[in-house]
């Protein structure tokens, strides 16, 4: 039997076996991955979606922009425009201009772009470190999802859809979900797209 591990030494765990995977190998579960959510009803019928860039070797979802829709509009979280520690989405587009953030990840500088609160997406692709059966999302430890779509699940809306993007040996049989967890609507990895 496999001994149960607490969140940090899980994260511990999967992020360096995550920085481990060689480039092309993360190229090629992270394009599977899209393809499988670029085939998916609610990417074709979104407007305004929420990616992120992978950094550390997060699956990446960039290839998604290639299947993008007309009228789609593409946006990027950003950390330190948010009130109370809430994310903000900023448009990205060919003028977008970025800084790193204080974890190093690149983020939109605001300039003239159309910025966005979580309610308005149509769909949330998030980075996580780890999820379960149940869609239970282990992120970087921030806390910042949870916080940006805690509106949303305790109003029972049904936007923004949440789908974790990953690669296969991130998902776990059980993580232990906390009060403050927001559940995934939904995984993809190069396995497939579930819906929980
Ligand atoms: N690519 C990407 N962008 C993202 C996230 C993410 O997980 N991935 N986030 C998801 O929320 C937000 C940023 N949250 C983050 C929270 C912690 C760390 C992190 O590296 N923590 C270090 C400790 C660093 C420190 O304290 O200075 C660590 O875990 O070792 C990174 C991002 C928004 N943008
Ligand atoms: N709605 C909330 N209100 C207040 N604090 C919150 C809320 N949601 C999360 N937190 C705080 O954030 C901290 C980090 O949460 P957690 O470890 O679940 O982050 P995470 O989901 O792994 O990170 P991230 O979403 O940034 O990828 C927790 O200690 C918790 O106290």
């Amino acid at each position: 039997m496999s001994k149960v591990l607490t969140a940090h030494e899980l994260r511990k765990q999967i992020k360096k076996q995550r920085a481990a995977l060689p480039k092309l190998e993360q190229q090629r579960l992270s394009r599977q991955a899209v393809q499988h959510l670029s085939r998916h009803r609610l990417f074709r019928s979104a407007r305004n979606l929420a990616l992120y860039l992978p950094v550390r070797g997060e699956a990446d979802p960039c290839s998604l922009l290639q299947a993008a829709k007309p009228g789609q509009r593409f946006f990027l979280p950003v950390l330190s425009l948010g009130h109370h520690a809430q994310l903000v989405f900023v448009e990205w587009n060919r003028a977008t201009r970025f800084r790193n953030n204080r974890f190093n990840i690149p983020e939109p500088l605001l300039g003239r772009c159309k910025m966005l609160n979580p309610q308005q997406l149509d769909l949330v692709i998030t980075p996580l470190v780890a999820f379960d059966a149940r869609g239970t999302r282990l992120g970087m430890g921030g806390g910042f999802y949870d916080r940006s779509f805690a509106t949303k699940y305790y109003l029972k809306q049904a936007k923004p859809f949440l789908v974790g993007l990953a690669y296969p040996f991130q998902k776990v049989d059980h993580l232990e979900r906390q009060a403050w967890d927001i559940p995934l609507d939904a995984s993809c990895t190069a396995d497939g797209f579930t819906s929980y």
